[in-house]
């Protein structure tokens, strides 16, 4: 049952309002608090639309970017595919038929528990803790993340190119889904091939010259907890083979051995390969593919995901200050840290800070001298760049291409640059007035008249 204290809001077209309030009494029956349509904050959304038009979905529930609108589609018969997913796309997390009124509300409350469940479990300490950052990509990964480890069983494969986080978020699946068993972490690249079938499986005593004892390997650890088979793209075909079974049937045999071992174990496996095009051209086997692939997550690059310098840096500094206060960046560093390039994605953005704080010294902000002399150029070269450049006019052309208007474009660049610039200083209308070069209150009008500020325009 969803606690009583949890905000559900109830929007409807006009034509729907009957509907709405026979929906509003079955809540209300099973213990929901229902809130006033007119009403937007923290909670669930639920909109009645009529499934011919499922385009008012935006108008009905302020957008949102926290996946908790659920959209029920009122038509006499199940809505048409198309339908469907045009709501989904409009930013609804689910889309249900709705016939009748009155109807058992208990699949629609069963997808909002879930929805606030996930979220809860997001916004703990011990995972924004670890893993940071706020951009809606990173949280729309970590709510997957966060939905797969603890509501599901299958196995995961995580891609994404190096020191992007994969091996955060197998720990992070781990500790969530809450198995009694180890992590327990295999490096494929390290696997020797004479030695990889007792890493992995285990020998019986003489199995070979120099198996003096019998010996476990990474799958009879593994018992009742995680298996990460880190860098698994790196596994020569034999050994893919070998592996089929135990990670269909979850049965193993130790090298020498002629019984079979039962093994509980959730696998993670991942790579920054991609295994589609290995498969392809026989580098990696289709078979093993599907079986480690039940549920897959990319780890996106920290170029797709700028928002989350700053955050990311807050969190390595506090690091090394701890048990200090984390200490500020004067603005030219973080104007460094903010348009540097990080071909080697987190990690080098972890080493970067680490950089600064050793040269760092005394109270006071981090300040440029800081920033290593070998590291200052591309920076200055970046900074005496001419703008706008050819990327800013790319999208301005994109925009014009598709019909935008010149107060569009207009608008929507200003909405842009107040979204960036509060979440880089975490909300502070008074930071983000000073960095944007108008006053505070003005800001505070303009955020006032276009609530959606805040979000993708
Ligand atoms: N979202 C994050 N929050 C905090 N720290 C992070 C985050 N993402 C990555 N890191 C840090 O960056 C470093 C690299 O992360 P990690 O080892 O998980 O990357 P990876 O994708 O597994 O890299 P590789 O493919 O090279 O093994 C680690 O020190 C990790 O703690």
């Amino acid at each position: 049952m969803i606690p009583t204290t949890t905000a559900v809001w109830l929007h409807a077209q006009p034509a729907l309002s009957k509907r709405a309030a026979l929906l509003a009494a079955r809540l209300v029956r099973a213990g929901v608090a229902v809130l006033d349509s007119a009403g937007d904050g923290p909670g669930c959304h639920i909109v009645l639309l009529d499934d011919a038009d499922p385009t008012p979905l935006a108008a009905l529930a302020p957008q949102r970017d926290d996946g908790h609108v659920f959209a029920l589609l009122c038509g006499a018969t199940p809505p048409p595919a198309a339908s469907s997913w045009a709501v989904l796309a409009a930013g609804a997390a689910d889309v249900l038929w709705w016939p009748a009124g009155d109807a058992d509300p208990a699949p629609l409350l069963a997808r909002i528990q879930r929805r606030l469940a996930v979220a809860r479990l997001a916004a703990s300490d011990t995972v924004r803790q670890t893993l940071v950052g706020r951009s809606a990509i990173w949280r729309a990964l970590v709510d997957d993340v966060v939905e797969v480890a603890a509501f599901g069983s299958s196995s995961v494969l995580i891609t994404g190119e190096t020191g992007t986080g994969k091996d955060l978020i197998a720990q992070a699946i781990h500790r969530l889904s809450g198995c009694a068993g180890e992590l327990t972490v295999l490096d494929c690249t390290t696997l020797a091939p004479e030695l990889a079938g007792s890493e992995l499986f285990g020998h019986e005593r003489g199995a070979y010259t120099g198996a003096v004892a019998a010996r476990d390997g990474a799958f009879a650890q593994a018992d009742q907890g995680v298996l990460f088979l880190d860098e698994i793209g790196e596994l020569p075909l034999p050994l893919q083979a070998q592996l089929l079974r135990v990670v269909q049937e979850h049965k193993y045999k130790r090298v020498g051995g002629n019984s079979w071992q039962p093994s509980h174990f959730r696998l993670i496996c991942a790579t920054n390969r991609d295994l589609e095009a290995d498969v392809a051209c026989g580098r990696f086997r289709a078979d093993l593919l599907y079986r480690i692939a039940g549920w897959r997550c990319r780890t996106p690059p920290l170029r797709e995901r700028r928002d989350d310098i700053l955050p990311l840096v807050t969190h390595f500094l506090a690091a090394h200050a701890a048990p200090q206060p984390v200490c500020e960046l004067d603005p030219a560093v973080r104007d460094y840290l903010l348009t540097r390039d990080y071909p080697g994605n987190v990690r080098e953005l972890r080493q970067t800070v680490a950089r600064l704080w050793h040269r760092h010294c005394g109270c006071g902000p981090i300040t440029p001298g800081a920033v290593p002399p070998d590291e200052r150029a591309p920076c200055a070269a970046t900074l005496a760049a001419p703008w706008p450049d050819a990327a800013f006019a790319g999208a301005i052309r994109h925009a014009l291409d598709q019909g935008m208007s010149l107060a569009r474009i207009t608008q929507a660049s200003a909405d842009t640059a107040i979204r960036i610039v509060l979440e880089q200083e975490g909300g502070s209308n008074q930071r983000a007035a000073q960095r944007l070069g108008v006053t505070d209150r003005a800001l505070q009008i303009r955020r006032k008249a276009r609530p959606a500020d805040g979000r993708q325009p």
